[in-house]
């Protein structure tokens, strides 16, 4: 099914157009990068998906319902199911993992909901840490973690909330050899049954992933297919790759 259609968005900063009639769309399942040379509008382009910039032009719907996001505000579309994960860490340092993910979770409500609530915190608390490798380390001052597991605490911090579609920056910066490869495992376990968009800009971890690529290019869709596909582009040899 289709998650998210975006069309014919155009977007103008000071006159210059930093999206130019781009449409994208995304299933509601599997992985999808989004690759393309500085100032192609990747970053642009999940600023307007999760409300922070508004499109000029074009549409931008959502879910089985068709929802038109652009009526939406951000903590709205982040409600909605839309979790974005920034390129630098914000968990808090001074908790423990554990800390960070119960705030993440959502407050359960009414009388009888808060007397099962500890329990069922603690079970969810759990299989979070599990699913992004940090079981052993719920106890651990965040700030203590490597670069990499703050990373995947943060993305737990997202999966409390249950995203339909995550939103990636760039995760692979900064990242030991085995922090990478944890963090493609990861996300390619993550799109099993949610979207997850990946905007990268390391081509080896990109062929990692292993999954359809969508290369921007001065706002809008310059190739999309498999990587090997989008690579012998000639227009993308020559506008990303070639450089
Ligand atoms: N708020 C803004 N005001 C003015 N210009 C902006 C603004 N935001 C982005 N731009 C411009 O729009 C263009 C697209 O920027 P964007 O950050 O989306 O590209 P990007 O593909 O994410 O690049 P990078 O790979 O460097 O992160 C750039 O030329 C940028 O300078």
């Amino acid at each position: 099914m289709r998650l998210l259609e975006v069309s014919g968005v155009s977007v103008t900063f000071d006159g210059f157009r930093a999206i130019d009639n781009l449409s994208l769309a995304v299933e509601d399942r599997g992985l999808r990068a989004v690759i393309g040379p500085n100032g192609a509008g990747k970053t642009t382009f999940m600023d307007i998906v999760t409300g922070k910039t508004r499109p000029d032009e074009g549409r931008v719907v959502w879910g089985e319902e068709n929802a038109n996001l652009l009526k939406l505000r951000e903590s709205r579309i982040a409600q909605a199911g839309i979790g974005r994960k920034f390129q630098r860490p914000t968990v808090f340092e001074d908790q423990t993992v554990r800390e960070n993910l119960a705030m993440s979770l959502k407050a359960p409500r009414g009388p009888f909901a808060v007397l099962f609530a500890r329990r069922a915190e603690e079970g969810r608390i759990r299989g979070i840490a599990d699913e992004v490798g940090l079981a052993g380390q719920l106890s651990r001052r965040s700030g203590e973690l490597s670069h990499g597991q703050k990373q995947w605490l943060e993305i737990g911090m997202l999966l409390a909330q249950d995203p339909r579609l995550l939103l990636v920056d760039e995760p692979a910066a900064g990242m030991t050899p085995a922090e990478r490869e944890h963090t493609t495992d990861l996300l390619r376990r993550l799109a099993r049954d949610r979207a997850v968009v990946v905007v990268e800009h390391d081509m080896d971890f990109v062929r990692r992933l292993d999954c359809r690529v969508t290369v921007l290019h001065e706002g809008s869709v310059l190739a999309e297919g498999s990587l090997d596909f989008v690579t012998s582009n000639p227009d993308v040899i020559d506008v990303y790759l070639g450089r």
